[in-house]
């Protein structure tokens, strides 16, 4: 048999901003897709009617761009337009159930915030990677815990991908790289950029081959 290891997932991981135009959300990411290993469709002001179409569009932009498409929050919406995966948090549903829901090849990601047991409930739960954060301040989210370097190294026993987030910058960055984050997920660094497709080069720059 002639089995080759799957390459772990590296480089940048894009969110998208709350963008209400569908068109100008399309617009936006499409000079920035390119760079982006993943993109995760995230929009926290949208209601379901409109997180449906853009999510829809998003996966046909990801489909002909190769790019793998995650949606955050909902594991129902993932499925109805056959995204890559779904990315859940503290509020949303179990990552146990969104993997019946996805199937098994399914990308489930888990936020685990400040907290290495959780990632420890969240490896065992099936989750595909966990996620640490907030890093540095940002101006996306609200945050109240921050997340160490330290953590990524430990969170390195579990044997996933380790994705970091919260106000990640190219200047930032390398020390998150060094302690093993293999994702980087970033909004505001890219998408408020007055470059920003200079800017997910930047970042996907940080990740230098092995
Ligand atoms: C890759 C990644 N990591 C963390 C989060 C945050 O998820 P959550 O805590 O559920 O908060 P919201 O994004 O839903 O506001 C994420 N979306 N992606
Ligand atoms: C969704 C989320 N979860 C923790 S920080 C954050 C926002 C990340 O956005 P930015 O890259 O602009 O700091
Ligand atoms: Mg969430």
């Amino acid at each position: 048999m002639n089995e080759r290891p799957v390459p772990a997932p590296r480089g940048l991981y894009l969110i998208t901003p709350d963008e209400p135009d569908t068109a100008r959300l399309l617009q936006r990411v499409r000079p920035v897709l390119g760079s982006a290993t993943w993109l995760q469709y995230r929009n926290k002001t949208a209601d379901a009617a409109l997180r449906r179409v853009q999510a829809a569009a998003l996966r046909e932009l990801c489909a002909d761009a190769g790019v793998p498409l995650i949606v955050n929050d909902d594991a129902g919406l993932a499925a109805a337009v056959g995204a890559a995966g779904v990315h859940l948090g503290e509020d949303d549903s179990d990552p146990a159930a969104a993997r019946a829901l996805l199937g098994a090849e399914a990308i489930v990601g888990v936020s685990c915030y400040d907290d290495a047991a959780r990632a420890g409930r969240a490896a065992a739960a099936g989750a595909s990677y966990v996620a640490f954060g907030a890093f540095f301040p940002t101006r996306s989210k609200s945050v109240t815990r921050r997340a160490t370097p330290a953590l990524l190294r430990d969170a390195a026993a579990l044997g996933l991908p380790r994705v970091a987030i919260g106000g990640i910058t190219p200047d930032n960055a390398g020390a998150l790289v060094a302690a093993g984050a293999d994702l980087l997920a970033v909004i505001g660094a890219v998408f408020d950029a007055s470059d920003p497709a200079a800017a997910a080069r930047a970042l996907q720059r940080c990740f230098a081959p092995r």
